[in-house]
């Protein structure tokens, strides 16, 4: 049996352009960030209009960091979009956002078992400490220990490197939002094309 095509995010976008150029490379997810202080940030106005003009052509994603449950959930239906995804939750507050939305994709940085057991969400994402930094980190770990079900790797993540990391940790997918930018919160779209030609490349 074939193996599940690689699934590719690229997050934190805010403009028009930069979906369109995401979309015509070949992504299969865009996210758009509403945590409090990142650079990326985005309103609810601007996110729903962004959602809006996917139309459909990829899966969106809503990237929450601060929130309860309940008001990610709110944010995640007024905005539109197909996932929501959740940064710094416990086990029951994943189960209170699973409960009200219908696909959640957990975030984390911690690889302890019970972290990378299911908790109910339809995906984990295992990212950096410090989500959104551009940091690195030690993907040793995930050789050891690997997630029940399926997982996308972020954090440092780049055209120069998602190769090698694809090959190291073989996650289901990969997410990448500072290392196609040439600026914090400003994407730069050739790094775009060129992360998801990198990451579709690997074998
Ligand atoms: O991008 C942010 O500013 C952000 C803020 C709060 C929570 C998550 C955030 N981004 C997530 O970080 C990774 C990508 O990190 P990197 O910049 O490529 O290292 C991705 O999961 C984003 O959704």
């Amino acid at each position: 049996m074939d193996a599940a095509p690689l699934l590719v995010k690229v997050c934190g976008l805010r403009t028009e352009a930069a979906i369109d150029t995401a979309v015509a490379a070949g992504a299969d997810a865009v996210g758009f960030v509403v945590a409090a202080g990142s650079p990326r940030f985005v309103d609810a106005a601007t996110a729903r209009r962004l959602v809006e003009h996917t139309a459909g052509r990829v899966t969106t994603v809503l990237v929450t960091k601060g929130l309860t449950p309940e008001d990610a959930a709110v944010a995640a239906r007024a905005a539109g979009v197909d996932v929501l995804q959740v940064h710094g939750f416990d086990r029951g507050e994943v189960g209170r956002a699973s409960a009200l939305f219908p696909r959640v994709w957990r975030a984390t940085s911690s690889l302890g078992a019970d972290d990378l057991g299911s908790w109910g969400e339809e995906l984990l994402l295992i990212d950096s400490p410090r989500p959104g930094s551009g940091e690195r980190w030690d993907l040793g770990a995930l050789q050891v220990r690997r997630p029940e079900g399926a997982w996308l790797l972020a954090g440092g993540l780049d055209p120069t490197n998602v190769g090698q990391a694809i090959a190291e940790a073989a996650p289901s997918g990969v997410d990448v939002s500072s290392g196609v930018e040439s600026a914090p919160g400003v994407k730069d779209h050739d790094l775009i094309e060129r992360f998801v030609a990198a990451a579709r490349a690997t074998p």
